[in-house]
């Protein structure tokens, strides 16, 4: 068992990303929110975009899960091997990639862009971003060391649940053999605990610990609600 997946066994990791537009789009804020994460006890930090990336590196000594986003539909997740090779440039432990069947844009497939990049980057682990149980079968047949539910709700396969997809969580954690990182929707330490009885090797979470205008959010319609 590589050592980094061993570290992650029964942790959280927390997801630091802020998106176009909003005011915490910033290297050196992330790599502050990152660093309030590790405090609290995140095992891992995902994180998305070069730059962001870089500044978390040189401030917290956890394992990093690099990624970019190039555009918000399709295939975005680190859709192509060169994006893969930047991100793993950075430092990355491990680079979540687009784990779905769906085509990518340079043309190759999961298993080839894998193959591609385990052999320049033989050190640094693959997460497979996935949207359903097929996909996860599929990614651990093309090498992906790592199977995250990301993108189930995403892809278009399943329906976008409010929270946690638990069937197909379920389906994945049977359908598999290489860990599974719960990830997406999980909005509660509630919630993270079932992931974790549920079979989860470990729990990713974003938007409940680090995305402040949803958070927001989610109080002031509570509020507003019952006023
Ligand atoms: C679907 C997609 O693009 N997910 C992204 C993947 O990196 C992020 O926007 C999410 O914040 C992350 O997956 C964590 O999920 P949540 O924020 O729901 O805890």
């Amino acid at each position: 068992m590589n050592a980094v997946i061993q570290q992650l066994k029964g942790k959280l990791i927390v997801s630091c990303q802020a998106y176009p537009g909003e005011p915490m789009l910033d290297p050196n804020t992330m790599a502050q929110v990152a660093e309030s994460a590790v405090r609290g006890g995140a095992a891992a930090i995902r994180a998305k975009g070069l730059a962001d990336l870089r500044a978390i590196r040189q401030r917290v000594d956890v394992p990093l899960i690099g990624l970019v986003k190039v555009g918000d539909t399709g295939v975005y997740i680190t859709p192509t091997l060169k994006d893969c090779i930047e991100v793993a440039e950075t430092g990355c432990e491990i680079i979540a990639i687009d784990g779905t069947r769906r085509e990518r844009p340079d043309g190759r497939t999961l298993a080839e862009t894998i193959a591609e990049f385990k052999a320049q980057f033989p050190e640094v682990l693959v997460m497979a971003d996935c949207g359903s149980e097929g996909d996860a079968v599929a990614a651990e047949q093309a090498g992906a060391d790592i199977i995250g539910t990301t993108l189930v709700g995403y892809s278009g396969e399943r329906p976008k649940t409010t929270g946690v997809d638990w069937e197909a969580v379920d389906q994945i954690v049977a359908a598999v053999e290489r860990p599974v990182l719960v990830e997406g929707r999980v909005h509660t330490p509630q919630v993270a605990a079932e992931a974790m009885q549920r079979g989860a090797w470990s729990v990713v979470v974003g938007t409940a610990i680090t995305h402040p205008a949803t958070i927001t959010g989610w109080f002031a319609d509570a509020v507003h609600n019952a006023g």
